[in-house]
């Protein structure tokens, strides 16, 4: 990485004074990419393009069904606070486009050309991947995505995720739910690599919504004081070191599978009615997902080709997908609305991660068109900045809050300045 030719050369120099005092080094727990690298790329190049992409028409309005219709059991919604109500946006504010019923390639496209002038036959390859919106129900979620029945558009700006108040045995019930029904932290060196993968791609989603009640927490209700909270980011993430490597562990999970589809993301349809907005998304996007930073210092972000191998790979894979359904299942329990939205969307874009990587082979879904809908991208995408956000978090103010309150050295100013 220390070549001159490294795409990253000037920015780890500049990085450079703090690495000896890191605590992550080496490459992330399973996957093809250093800690290093992960912070100078998401610093340089993820974070910047992120935080401008979900800023546009395009992915800031999140389609999801608010009811809490909690399978499992009676609601016991424990929400105290004002700042866990979603603010649902008014018809009149979400793109135009968005309200009309799908309309992908003609069935006249699709059937024989036979006998027409335009049947001889064209023996380019067809480079079009992306077909136009469809709709089409996740196999990895719960929630069917092609019932539009009870769902509201919401403006995700408008609707950060931060700290809401919900706590107690409501939300620990979810937690507990989740760790010891659908997917246990496996004993070390005992669990097959797949369980693993999903138990630390949940843990990794957990630090990440920690870090966000972190770096957003209401310090002083009545003053309505907002800020940073470096006491619960150390207890709840930087005490237990497993949970930071999850959250890494997690952010090149979802990097792998947006890169993974880099043409079709280029080519679907980001529209919303404002050109000049749209040009812009479709500008992003491409930075992203063809960014050659990124293709040249991590290629790789994480290796799914060698999950599902053995010979129980196909019985093992429908035994996750359905523990990661019953999960998902779990979010329509969370009784803090707020909570809900980002909790669905997280899992949703986790979803959908897990629908690119693994049901198409390996660099081969030309043939086996993969078929996304507009909002499983939009929370794909989400969530891959809600990630990068907690690393760079946790990047920046994690030494300072280690030494601060880790080594429980008092402050010179008061507990709500950390
Ligand atoms: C889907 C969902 C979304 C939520 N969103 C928000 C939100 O936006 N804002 C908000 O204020 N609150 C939110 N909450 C609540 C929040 O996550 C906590 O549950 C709450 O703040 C209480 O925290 P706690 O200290 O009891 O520990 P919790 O975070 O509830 O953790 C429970 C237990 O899980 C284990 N654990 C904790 N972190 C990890 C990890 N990373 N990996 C593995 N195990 C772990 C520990 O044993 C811990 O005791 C959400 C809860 C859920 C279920």
């Amino acid at each position: 990485r220390n070549s001159p030719r490294n795409p990253l050369s000037g920015i780890t120099s500049k990085l450079c004074q703090c690495t000896e005092s890191r605590k992550y080094t080496g490459i992330v727990e399973d996957c093809c990419c250093d800690y290093e690298t992960v912070d100078s790329l998401n610093k340089e190049v993820l974070h910047p393009i992120l935080q401008d992409l979900v800023t546009t028409p395009f992915f800031r309005y999140f389609k999801v069904k608010l009811w809490c219709d909690c399978p499992f059991w009676p609601d016991d919604g424990m929400c105290r606070l004002r700042d866990c109500s979603v603010c649902e946006c008014p018809e009149s504010e979400f793109p135009e486009p968005f309200k009309k019923p799908f309309h992908g390639l003609s069935a006249d496209d699709l059937i024989c050309q036979e006998g027409k002038p335009q049947a001889t036959v064209d023996r380019t390859l067809d480079n079009k991947i992306f077909r136009g919106w469809i709709e089409v129900d996740n196999p990895w979620t719960y929630d069917d995505e092609t019932d539009n029945a009870e769902m509201t558009y919401v403006n995700l700006q408008l609707n950060p995720e931060r700290y809401t108040g919900y706590t107690g045995p409501s939300a620990r019930r979810i937690w507990e739910t989740i760790y010891t029904e659908n997917c246990p932290k496996y004993p070390s060196g005992e669990f097959c690599q797949e369980k693993k993968v999903l138990y630390k791609l949940i843990s990794g989603l957990h630090s990440s919504i920690s870090v966000h009640i972190a770096s957003d927490y209401l310090l002083d209700e009545t003053d309505n004081l907002w800020g940073e909270n470096l006491e619960l980011l150390y207890d709840r993430v930087l005490k237990h070191p497993e949970r930071v490597r999850n959250l890494y562990f997690t952010f090149l999970f979802v990097l792998r599978a947006v890169t993974k589809a880099p043409d079709y993301l280029e080519q679907a349809e980001y529209n919303t009615g404002n050109l000049e907005e749209d040009l812009k998304t479709q500008s992003l996007v491409r930075q992203l997902v063809y960014n050659p930073k990124l293709q040249t210092a991590c290629p790789l972000p994480f290796d799914e080709a060698k999950l599902w191998q053995g010979e129980s790979g196909p019985e093992l894979k429908q035994q996750i997908q359905k523990q990661f359904r019953n999960i998902s299942a779990l979010m329509d329990c969370v009784g803090c609305e707020k909570c809900r939205l980002w909790g669905k969307l997280q899992i949703l874009g986790l979803g959908t991660a897990l629908k690119i990587l693994f049901s198409v082979d390996h660099q081969n879904y030309i043939n086996q068109q993969l078929q996304l809908q507009r909002n499983e991208v939009i929370a794909l995408m989400n969530l891959l900045n809600r990630l990068s956000e907690s690393v760079k978090f946790v990047h920046d103010k994690g030494p300072y809050a280690e030494r601060i309150v880790g080594g429980k050295i008092s402050s010179p100013t008061s507990k709500n300045s950390l």
